[in-house]
């Protein structure tokens, strides 16, 4: 497979209610898909599905690399340090101090570093979230609504992440309610498949 994600005629069923079959998509290396659409058309469940962390009721999902996710859920440990809490996932991904140190200078969060995760506000966690992405050195990022409570800077940090690692070949499945103002970006309409 020359793609990083790949999706070939996937089904999502959650509780009883079919939300999408016959669904393909291929994110190659550069490559950035928006998924768009009402609450409820099945935005989350797919960033879900291409984490393999829900199962394809019909369909195949393929990962060339490794994958980064940000959702609802805080993977940070709240009761620690943010530079803490961040470091101990550098250690589960392999990286070392000085990929978490670029991170944490592109996502603005240096001068948090000592502050409890659990202290900070909406909009640093959605920050601090993109830097554990950022640190990764996953190939294939999913993010599920990453813009959300970040203000017109933070936005803007996470619109040159987000280049940034396309140019360097990784690739972006990313779902928001609104458009991010992000360039070359390719869209499904996921209200249109209910
Ligand atoms: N664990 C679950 N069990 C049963 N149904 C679920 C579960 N999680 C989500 N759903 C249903 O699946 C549908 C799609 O939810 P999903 O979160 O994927 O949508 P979304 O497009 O991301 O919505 P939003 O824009 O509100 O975040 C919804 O109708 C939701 O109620």
């Amino acid at each position: 497979m020359s793609e990083l994600l790949r999706l070939d005629g996937v089904a999502c069923i959650r509780g009883d209610r079919l939300l999408f079959e016959n669904l393909s998509l291929a994110l190659a290396p550069g490559d950035a898909l928006w998924l768009r659409g009402p609450n409820g058309a099945g935005k989350s469940s797919l960033i879900r599905l291409a984490a393999g962390l829900l199962h394809a009721a019909a369909g195949t999902v393929e990962r060339r690399g490794r994958c980064a996710l940000i959702d609802e859920a805080s993977a940070l440990d709240a009761e620690l340090p943010l530079r803490r809490a961040l470091d101990f996932w550098a250690r589960v991904d392999t990286v070392d101090g000085h990929a978490v140190d670029r991170a944490m200078t592109a996502m603005a969060m240096a001068p948090l570093s000592e502050v409890p995760v659990a202290m900070l506000s909406t909009g640093q966690r959605k920050r601090a979230a993109m830097v554990r992405v950022i640190a990764s050195g996953a190939s294939i990022w999913l993010l599920d609504e990453p813009a959300n409570g970040m203000d017109d800077a933070a936005q803007g940090r996470l619109m040159a992440a987000i280049a940034a690692h396309r140019t360097n070949g990784g690739a972006v499945l990313l779902a928001s309610h609104f458009a991010l103002g992000i360039a070359d970006l390719a869209e499904l309409d996921m209200g249109a498949l209910a």
